[in-house]
């Protein structure tokens, strides 16, 4: 059987365990930088998210890789997780060839990889603080190795492991190959390349969008104080598989996933602050499907590949357009669809803004939906789950007596009708979105008070635009301006008048901070 690979012209027990790992064709990173590799030179490779970088780099890799029994190559990882994940797959590449592969990483004990190191291995992946342990301790030797790799390279350099990562390369032999992969190459790695690689080849396969192609990208506007209500509305209302939800702060994954699983949802959290134990128990659930979320800080952003995530959900906003490159990139993975959500505050709206300009699109804006469209959506599932239970007929006892009292008293309808609404928590009545009361705009239309006029260099125009700029809203959105010298009235409609009041309460125009408020009806 031939493969998409033999043309590479690699070891037979190589293309055989590709093709048991069910790859028939190269992805475009692989078949552009495969070949390079093998040329023995040096390389900074870049390719979209979920587009087959480890195989990139693992294949050549093993191919390059001799019976001897010593180190002959090492892969830095920013996360253990990773770590452990590029190993596996390396692992299955070299599967015939009886490469022995093995992941170092801080949190395990260090004694039993002194043992395994001791008994001799050809391939070490690790984290880079644990690397410059057995570095240190003298149980791992990096003199006779052929190929150096850092994976997620800039990640380890935003991490601050710069040091450790130049300590760690000062202790590798001069004369080998070091490959520098990434979705994302930031400047900075132009000084770790200038340094320590001979003159690297960039080979790219990264088309015009930065994001993964087939990760369809939404954002959703809401409050602060509304954030958990959101996002579960969200969650009900997404057919969601397996989802990762981004949280900023270590904190923030406790938090949230307490209040998830307080909710009911099937969900657990991981976080640097956990055991090395926890998190392997939280990868393990996940990986398997055993819960529906992951709930973590960027800690799962890179590299992290689960197949079947069709969700990532950016609960807080990313702090960098490369964070957002890479938390998305959790989905829409070997070419499967994948859907992103990011919930946006007012105040966080320039910020998205900004991400949308670094990664060359916008983002759609979603619709919150409302609780009444939510349990129509989930009467669906609910309906589902009935009726598998009255079909396998395990009835409870436990619920006669009470049955038959509320059917002796109440018609069957209403009594599920009441059941139902308890079950959902929803009683019918949609918290009403804020209300500004008549303030005299046209009808569909909230009409705002601002304190600022032509006297500040404003036009009406250019406060329109500036509105948009700082809401998120289209320009065209903003109805009726009068402008007067000293202050000016502005419609916008109902449905983000209260999101753009938010907003609009925290910024500043032509440097003057600003007074909005409702206005008054006309003759009043
Ligand atoms: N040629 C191929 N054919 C089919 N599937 C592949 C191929 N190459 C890699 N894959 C699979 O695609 C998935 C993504 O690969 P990988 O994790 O290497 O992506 P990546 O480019 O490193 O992404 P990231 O930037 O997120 O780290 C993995 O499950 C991998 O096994
Ligand atoms: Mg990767």
């Amino acid at each position: 059987m031939t493969t998409g690979f033999t043309k590479f012209n690699i070891a037979k027990d190589i293309t055989n365990a590709i093709e048991e790992m069910g790859f028939e064709q190269p992805s475009p990173i692989q078949e552009k930088v495969i070949p390079v590799i093998l040329e023995k030179v040096d390389v900074i490779g870049q390719a979209q998210t979920g587009t087959g970088k480890t195989a990139a780099f693992g294949i050549p890799l093993i191919e390059k890789t001799t019976p001897k029994n010593e180190v002959q190559a090492i892969v830095l990882t920013p996360t253990r997780e990773l770590a452990m994940q590029v190993a596996g797959e390396i692992q299955k590449i070299a599967k015939h060839k009886r490469t022995r592969v093995l992941p170092i990483y801080g949190g395990q004990s260090i004694e039993m990889q002194i043992k395994a190191l001791k008994r001799g291995v050809q391939i070490v992946i690790g984290t880079p603080g644990r690397v410059l342990d057995h570095l240190r301790r003298k149980t791992l030797k990096l003199d006779k190795i052929h190929t150096f790799i850092l994976d997620e390279a800039d990640e380890m350099l935003n991490m601050g492991f710069i040091s450790d990562i130049e300590e760690i390369i000062g202790q590798a032999n001069n004369d080998r190959q070091t490959l520098l992969f990434s979705a994302t190459m930031p400047h900075e790695i132009k000084r770790l390349a200038r340094n320590y690689m001979k003159s690297p080849r960039i080979v790219s396969a990264t088309p015009n969008k930065v994001t993964a192609t087939k990760v369809d990208q939404v954002y959703y506007q809401t409050f602060d104080k509304n954030k958990v209500d959101t996002l579960c509305r969200i969650l009900d209302s997404n057919e969601i598989d397996l989802g990762i939800i981004f949280s900023r702060t270590k904190k923030g994954v406790a938090e949230l996933t307490e209040s998830l699983q307080a909710r009911g949802y099937v969900t657990d959290g991981l976080h640097g602050d956990l055991t090395q134990m926890q998190r392997d128990k939280v990868m393990n659930k996940f990986r398997m499907c055993k819960i529906d979320f992951l709930i973590a800080t960027d800690v799962a952003a890179r590299g992290i590949d689960v197949e079947n995530v069709t969700h990532v959900i950016n609960y807080d906003i990313p702090q960098d357009p490369e964070s957002y490159v890479h938390r998305i990139g959790r989905t829409g993975r070997a070419g499967r669809q994948g859907i992103a959500i990011t919930l946006v505050t007012p105040a966080e709206m320039k910020h998205l803004r900004s991400i949308e300009s670094e990664i060359g699109m916008p983002l759609e804006q979603g619709k919150v939906p409302t609780m009444k469209e939510v349990v129509i959506k989930r009467s669906q599932v609910w309906k589902k789950q009935i009726i598998e239970t009255i079909n396998k007929g395990e009835a409870d006892d436990a619920f006669t007596p009470l049955i038959n009292e509320l059917l002796e008293n109440h018609e069957p309808k209403d009594v599920l009708h009441a059941m139902m609404k308890l079950a959902f928590s929803y009683d019918g009545i949609e918290e009403e979105p804020m209300d500004f009361g008549d303030t005299g705009g046209k009808p569909g239309m909230v009409r705002f008070f601002l304190n600022v006029g032509r006297s500040a260099n404003l036009q009406p125009k250019m406060l329109a635009e500036e509105i948009a700029k700082s809401t998120g809203i289209s320009a065209h959105t903003v109805g009726r301006i009068d402008m007067f010298d000293k202050f000016t009235f502005f419609e916008i409609p109902k449905e983000p008048a209260p999101f753009v009041y938010e907003s609009l309460k925290q910024t500043r125009l032509n440097g003057m901070r600003i007074f909005i408020q409702p206005a008054k009806p006309r003759n009043s």
